[in-house]
Parts: C-alpha cells; sequence; structure tokens
C-alpha cells in the first residue's frame, strides 16, 4: 500500500522462509496446488494442461512452473516493497500476466483461494519459523502483486 511502507524485517522475512523452502521445490509445488484444487475444485478446468491430461497430478511436469511462478513472483514482488514501496514488474510482462490469466478465465476470487493456499503451504513447510508477522509479509507482498496482475487483465489489444 502507498506510503504504508515495507520494512527490512518483513523482507527478510520472505526472503529467509522462501530460501529454506525452495530446497524442496517440487513437493512444495504439489502440495501448493493440491490446496488451490481442494478450497477451489472447478479451478481445475482453468489450467488447460490439467483439462487434456491422462496422468496423475504428480506426474504433471507442467504443475511445478506454475507453483514457482508463484511463489518466486511473490518472493520478488516482496523485494520491490521494501525497494520501492510498490511492485515494480515489468510493464510487458505484467500486460502478458495479465493477458494469459484473463483469457484462461481466471477471476478475481481466484487469487483469494490461491493466497490462501499460499499461506497454509508456506505454514506446513517451516513451521518452526511461521509466525504472525511472516504471514503478514507474504500475504502483503501476495496481495500488492495480485492486485497489479489484476488491473491488466482485460482483452489483449
Ligand atoms: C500472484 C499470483 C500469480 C502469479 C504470480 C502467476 C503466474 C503465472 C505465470 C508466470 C504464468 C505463465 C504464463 C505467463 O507468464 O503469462 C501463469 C499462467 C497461468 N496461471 Fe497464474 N499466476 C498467479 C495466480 C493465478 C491464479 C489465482 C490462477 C487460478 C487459480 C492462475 C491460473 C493460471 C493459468 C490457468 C495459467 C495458464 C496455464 C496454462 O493453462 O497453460 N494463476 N501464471
Amino acid at each position: 500500500m502507498e506510503g504504508k511502507g515495507f520494512t527490512e524485517e518483513q523482507e527478510a522475512l520472505v526472503v529467509k522462509s522462501w530460501n529454506e523452502m525452495k530446497k524442496n521445490s517440487q513437493e512444495l509445488g504439489l502440495k501448493f496446488f493440491k490446496k488451490i484444487l481442494e478450497i477451489a475444485p472447478a479451478a481445475q478446468q482453468l489450467f488447460s494442461f490439467l483439462k487434456d491430461s491422462t496422468v496423475p497430478l504428480e506426474e504433471n511436469p507442467k504443475l511445478k512452473p506454475h507453483a514457482m511462478a508463484v511463489f518466486v513472483m511473490t518472493c520478488e514482488s516482496a523485494v520491490q516493497l521494501r525497494k520501492a514501496g510498490k511492485v515494480t514488474v515489468r510493464e510487458s510482462n505484467l500486460k502478458r500476466l495479465g493477458a494469459t490469466h484473463f483469457k484462461a478465465g481466471v477471476a478475481a476470487e481466484h487469487f483469494e483461494v490461491t493466497k490462501l493456499a499460499l499461506l497454509e503451504t508456506i505454514k506446513e513447510a517451516v513451521p518452526e519459523m511461521w509466525s504472525p508477522a511472516m504471514k503478514n509479509a507474504w500475504e502483503e507482498a501476495h496481495d500488492q502483486l495480485a492486485e497489479a496482475i489484476k488491473s491488466e487483465m482485460k482483452p489483449s489489444d
């Protein structure tokens, strides 16, 4: 949020937990995705690679990249918030992200689902680090990124 500021401590909480979690990124990605589908089973239909897929979720090679994209970009968002006070994803990337999600039929509610799944996954992955402050830092980094993507979710020109 403008003026509210994202502190060095908040950035450190996000970066520290991500550094720990990414050692186990395969399992993390799968867990994250399963949580999204637990909360919102219908979201499965949005992912082209799941609609056509005949392999079990566990073996789908395309699952991990999206999970990693959400984690990595949220982490980068935290760094940007601390440095610049706002999300600074390159405009061309943001436009592409907006267009991809718009075309895939992603709705604002899906971002809430993903956020819940993200926070739950982190809580379970690094229970020894988890704290209200850590939750708040990830939440803020996620929300600002999600807002930036949502603002570009319109038909591409
Ligand atoms: C902070 C939140 C999110 C981030 C950073 C993110 C990131 C990405 C990235 C990097 C791609 C690859 C395509 C591209 O670069 O344009 C992508 C595709 C996609 N994302 Fe997300 N995403 C987010 C939230 C969501 C949510 C909430 C949903 C719906 C549950 C979703 C569903 C999809 C789908 C369906 C695709 C296309 C995949 C396919 O069918 O091939 N994303 N996302």
